[in-house]
Order: C-alpha cells, then structure tokens, then sequence
C-alpha cells in the first residue's frame, strides 16, 4: 500500500492513482468523474464537483488526502453523519471531528492530536470555523491546510434550498485566514445560479466545475394525487402491499416533526417497524434510530429532512414523500437516499393542493421587507453608544454590539435566525461594514465567593468593569451585558469571555451565561444615511424569498403535470426532464404560481382594513399600525415573535385568505397602508 502511496505522489497517472483506489478504498474502478476530479485536487486546483446522489462524492477528497503532505479539512453540515462518514475513511487515513455534541474530553483529545499532526482528515462543522481559536491551531497545524473540502456546498449560496448563514461566510475564512492550498466544494444539487454564486464566493475557476446533475437511472419516480385525509392509509397501503416496498429499507418524508410523529405511530399500530426522526428529539434518541435503522432493526424511518442528507445505506427500496419537499434541490436530495446498490427502488411522492399550499405559506415566515430592516440597522448603527463614539472620535475604532434575541424578535417583529441571515448578508457585501460574531450570549450572571470584584479588579479589567457596572447588585449576584463590558473594556467579546473563564478557574467565580444573541463588530464608521443600504438590503432579501417560492412552485407544476401522465415510465420521464431543464436553466425567470394560488378574495380588502385599524402595531409597526407584512402573515395563519399564534388564532382573520398568493396581500396591504398614511406606496418598499 506504502509504495502504491509513493508511486502515486510522484505520477498521479491514471495506473496508479487506480492502485490507491484498488489497494486504500477496495474498489475496482473510478466511477465516472472520481479520477479527474482527484487529478484536479492532486494539481491544487480548486474545483467544484456537482455528481449525483451516491455517486461517490466522498472519495474525492478521502483519496488525495492519502497523497496530500498536510491536513484535509471536511465542512459538513451533518452533524449526525460524521460520525458515519469517519468510520468510512480507510485505516491509513486517522480522522478526527469537532462537533458541538461532543464531550469535552473527546473534543480536547482531538485538538490535541490535531496540534500534533497526527490526523490526515479532520471533519468540522461551519460554525466552528467561525471560531478564532480553531482557525489560528488550523494555521499552526503542521503541514498545513493542504485541502478544504466543502460538503454540501450548495449551503454556501443563498440561493440553494438549503442556505446556512454560518456557511456564508466560509469562503473567505478559508481564503484570507486558514489558506487551504486547494478547494473541493462537493454536492448533488445546484441550480446554475447557485453554482454562479459558490464558485465566486469559493474562488472556483469557471472551468473548474464538473458538472454532472441528474437522478440515477435506477430510481423509478412517481406522483400520486392523494388527498390530506387519506394519505395515512393510503401510505399504510402500499407498505403492506406494494411488492417493491415488502424489501429492504423505508423512509418516509414529511413536512413537520408534528407528521413525523404521528405517521410514524399510525404505522406502527398498524403492525408495521416505523420510528419517527427529527430534529425535536434528543440527539441520543436520533442517534439511536439511525443505528437501529442502518442495521435495518427499523425498517421505516418516518422523518422531516434532518433524517438522510448524506444518508448512505445500500438497500433502502423506497423513498415516500408524503409531503412535497420544499424544492426540486430537496426532492432529488430526499430521492437520492433510495437504491444506492443500483437495484431498482421507488420515489413516490403525495401530492395535494392543500398541503402545497401551506408550504407555499411557510416559505414567507422569515422574509423581511424594508422597514423591518431599517429598523434592524437602526439597532445596529444607531444605539446611543454607537452615535456617542461615532461623534466624539474624529477616526473609527471598531466596536462590538449585540442583538439579544429576547430584546429584537419581538421588537422587530423577526426570529434571531432572520435576524441573524439579513447581518451576514450586510458583513458580505458590506465592505468591511460590519463583521458577525459568532456563538454570542448577550446577559452574564456572576457571583463571587471569594475575594471581592474590586478585589480582583486590580489584576483583572473585566471584574473592574463588572464593579462599574452593576453598583449594586441583587443578592450578590452581577448581572450585566456582555456587550456592555466590552464597551466599557474597549475590547471583544473574546477577550471577556476568556477573562470570565479565568476568573471562574482562580477567584471562586461562578457565572451563568444566558439570551442568544448575534454579535458583530463595526469595523468602519457607520454611514450617515442607512436608507440606501436598507434598500440594498430588503431588495436582496425579497429576491431571495421569490426564489424559494419559485423553486416550491416548480416543484408542483412539474409532479402536478406528471399526475396527469397515463402511467408511472410517463410520470417518470416527464419528471426526470423537467428536473433535468430546472437545474440547467440559466436564465433568472421565476415559474407563474399555479392555479391553486388565488390572487384575489372577496373579504380581502375589508379583513386587511380590519387589521389596520386593530392598531396593535405600536409595537411594530410603528404610527400604531400593523406592517404589511404582519398583515399578510396574518391572513395566512403564519407564527411571527410579536404576532405570535397562541394569541392570534383566535382572531377571525387568522389564515382566512390563505389560499390568496402571499404577495397579491402584501401589495395590496401596503396600498392600504400607504393610503391610510398618505404616502405614496414606493415609500414602503
Ligand atoms: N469507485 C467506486 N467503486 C465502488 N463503490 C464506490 C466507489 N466510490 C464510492 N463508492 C461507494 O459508493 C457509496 C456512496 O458514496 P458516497 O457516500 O461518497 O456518495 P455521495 O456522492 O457523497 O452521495 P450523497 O450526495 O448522496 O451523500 C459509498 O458506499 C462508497 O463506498
């Protein structure tokens, strides 16, 4: 093995990279695009591989890591599967992970053994790039960075169904800070525009992409029209009966955990070994289900897509979507994880007009419109602390702040995570505006046993602040924001955090950290006017929103077109074409809703002047009134932090327009609004 190793460093040639592959992996032969994309990676050049589902992604970074003098780093979003995925690595190559799950003791050995250049292969999530801790071992790492591999990379792009703000900001941390000599940005589903954007934000050369998107032939694709009440049995049905289905393994699809737990129990007292996966239940209990499935104890996994994204177990028979996935992206994701030994297996998915249509709802849950994000700016740029440093220093220093979740959701009317997407987005293309912190908590609880916080505070700046800023504590307890030390320090939230563990380890300090929080530094001095960059900012986000919108619509048309075809090879190829045109479109044109979206209801106007003048909007809205937004949620029965269910269901225009195309109300409840006000519409947008 050694020399095979050897003679491929030094000739990287088709024969011996062969050998490796032979000898290192146990497989005959490459399969198609495996070879050119390890030769690419082997002459350090970055390169994105689009290869279907279970075509062998993994090899392409396990095998020049065998070849490659320093460290390969895998970002992978699946936490539940890094496990699975260092377990396939060969023995000559030692991995280790760094998950947030992980024990302590686990985590420092393997930072350990990571200083000390033992491992080869090292899997992390995105997030814990954005910690400067890590990143600085990776630049000491001996050897060095010799590869990044990005997998599921399509999360990188904002305009993937799988977005991860944490995923945005990797392409420069890898660039400017951890210098990985190559990239490999790995996945199975990009559209042509998301691919435009992973390449730039990855620095991908154009002709660096091996683009090979496509559903395995072997996967046999099908639509039924099944209506809500009946698809329970009906799924009960086929798994009793349906000759396909009496083999290997099951997975089922659903939309909400709420479905996952209930079908999973209407199987199982119906005699059929069905448990239900999601991320609502204990890590240990997930972990559980998956093993128990993966030995095919359990032969139905009823899950929501936490289940399965990289999943690779050869002889699942079929992959039952009982809702419609979110997108064509998740669809060919969900439907790649069905006959991954080349046998045939069946990709039923349910269609019913209803339960699109909630989909269609939910997609508008986080989006925001531009006075929700003038006021989100507002908070940043413009706290008083801000507005005093900007005035009093004739040159900028960078500053910290923090947007404490219990504080703005309800504030400005949007969930920390929205919150959270709208300031990566302004840290990306804000020039140097702002940066993002990662992992905040904004509220420190301190108590001291020992010696006093005045005490300490001659040898410690925070224990000198804290005594600043909390005169008088309440029961010898120190309660203070960590934004506000790190005001009153001049320093980082870094730098407080690490004094506050310093201080737990040496003063008999005990302390509690509390309220999730986005924290960001203000790099350069504020602009004077944040309009334009609201604009900038809600424009983007509105695309981003049609976007998804327009992907879940696609979907539709194309299983609700197949539904009519004569029989299931129709369905299938018409399936199969229109995926095929979806993913290689370049073209931006977003597809016309489908019958089922109304874009006109009778009581529409009179149920939005009945929300306008409830006036709960003080809060948000601002001059008392609710926001169009607010509105539109509303009418379509959507959740929000200052309109939350629990009290709004009880309204008589709760989800009364739901079937009303979200877009036609929030245009027609911005007119409303604007008349009420005497403005001109464009005001609002
Ligand atoms: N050249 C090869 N010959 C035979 N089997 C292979 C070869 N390359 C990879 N495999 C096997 O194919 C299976 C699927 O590989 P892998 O999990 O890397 O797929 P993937 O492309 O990452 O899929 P997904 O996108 O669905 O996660 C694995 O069991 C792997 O061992």
């Amino acid at each position: 093995m050694q020399a095979a190793v050897l003679r491929a460093k030094s000739d990287p040639s088709e024969a011996n990279l062969t050998e490796v592959l032979n000898r290192g992996f146990g497989h005959e032969q490459f399969r198609p695009g495996q070879l050119e994309i390890v030769q690419r990676v082997l002459r350090g050049e970055n390169t994105l591989a689009l290869l279907p589902t279970g075509a062998g992604k993994s090899l392409t970074y396990q095998l020049p890591a065998l070849l490659l003098p320093g460290l390969t780093i895998v970002i992978s979003p699946l936490l539940a599967l890094m496990a699975d995925q260092m377990d396939s690595l060969p023995p000559s190559l030692p991995g280790g992970a760094l998950r947030s799950d992980m024990d302590r003791r686990d985590m420092w050995e393997t930072l350990t053994r990571l200083r000390a250049g033992e491992l080869k292969v090292l899997f992390v999530s995105p997030e814990r790039l954005l910690n400067e801790h890590f990143v600085n071992d990776l630049q000491n790492v001996p050897g060095g960075v010799s590869l990044a591999c990005i997998d599921e990379a399509h999360c990188v792009s904002e305009w993937s169904h799988n977005f991860r703000p944490a995923y945005h900001r990797l392409g420069r941390i890898l660039n400017d800070r951890v210098q990985a000599q190559t990239t490999l940005a790995l996945t199975a589903t990009a559209t042509k525009k998301t691919e435009v954007s992973l390449i730039k934000q990855l620095g991908i050369p154009s002709e660096g992409v091996m683009r090979n998107v496509r559903v395995r032939d072997n996967l046999i694709l099908s639509v039924m029209r099944v209506p809500d009440v009946a698809r329970e049995r009906t799924l009960c049905h086929m798994l009793k009966h349906d000759e396909l289905l009496q083999e290997g393994s099951i997975i089922v699809y659903t939309a909400t955990q709420r479905d996952s737990e209930r079908v999973a129990s209407y199987l199982y007292n119906e005699g059929i070994k069905a448990k239900a996966y999601h991320a609502g239940q204990e890590p240990a209990q997930r972990r559980q289900t998956q093993a128990e499935f993966m030995m095919s104890r359990v032969r139905v996994v009823v899950a929501t897509i936490a289940f399965g994204m990289g999943l690779d177990k050869s002889d699942v028979r079929a992959v039952i979507n009982f809702s419609l996935p979110r997108s064509p992206e998740a669809y060919i994701q969900q439907a790649g994880r069905a006959g991954r030994d080349g046998a045939p297996a069946a990709c039923v998915t349910f269609l019913d007009p209803k339960d699109y249509l909630r989909s269609r709802s939910l997609t508008f849950s986080d989006g925001v419109d531009r006075p929700s994000i003038t006021r989100l700016l507002q908070s940043v740029f413009e706290s008083g602390p801000v507005m005093k440093k900007a005035k009093d220093e004739a040159e900028w220093t960078p500053c910290v702040g923090a947007l404490s979740a219990s504080e703005m959701e309800i504030k400005l009317d949007m969930r920390i995570e929205a919150i959270e997407t709208v300031l990566s987005c302004l840290d990306l293309w804000g020039e140097g505006l702002i940066r993002i912190l990662p992992d905040i908590r904004s509220t420190c609880e301190a108590q001291f046993y020992g010696r006093s916080p005045a005490e300490i505070g001659k040898d410690c700046p925070l224990a000198a602040a804290i005594v600043k800023l909390v005169p008088k504590p309440k029961a010898s307890m120190y309660k203070f924001k960590i934004v506000d030390a790190c005001m009153h320090m001049q320093t980082g939230f870094e730098d407080v955090a690490s004094q506050l563990k310093a201080m737990s380890k040496n003063d008999n300090v005990t302390y509690t950290l509390s309220d999730r929080a986005v924290g960001f530094e203000i790099v350069r001095a504020p602009p004077k006017d944040i309009i334009p960059l609201a604009k900038a900012l809600a424009d983007h986000c509105s695309e981003i929103e049609a976007c998804s919108v327009g992907k879940l619509d696609a979907l539709y048309n194309a299983m609700d077109e197949a539904a009519n075809a004569e029989d299931e090879e129709a369905q299938g190829e018409h399936l199969r074409q229109c995926l095929a045109e979806y993913l290689n479109e370049d073209s931006d044109m977003l597809p016309s809703p489908p019958e089922c979206v109304k874009q006109e209801s009778q009581l529409l106007a009179p149920d939005i002047k009945t929300l306008l003048a409830h006036r709960s909007g003080g809060k948000v809205g601002g001059a008392g009134m609710m926001t169009a937004r607010a509105i539109a949620r509303v009418l379509h029965k959507l959740h929000s932090p200052a309109y939350p269910s629990k009290e709004w269901s009880r309204h008589h225009t709760w989800g009364r327009h739901a079937e009303v195309d979200f877009k036609v109300i929030l245009s027609r409840a911005e007119e409303a609004i604007a008349k009420a006000r005497g403005i001109d519409t464009g005001a609002l947008k």
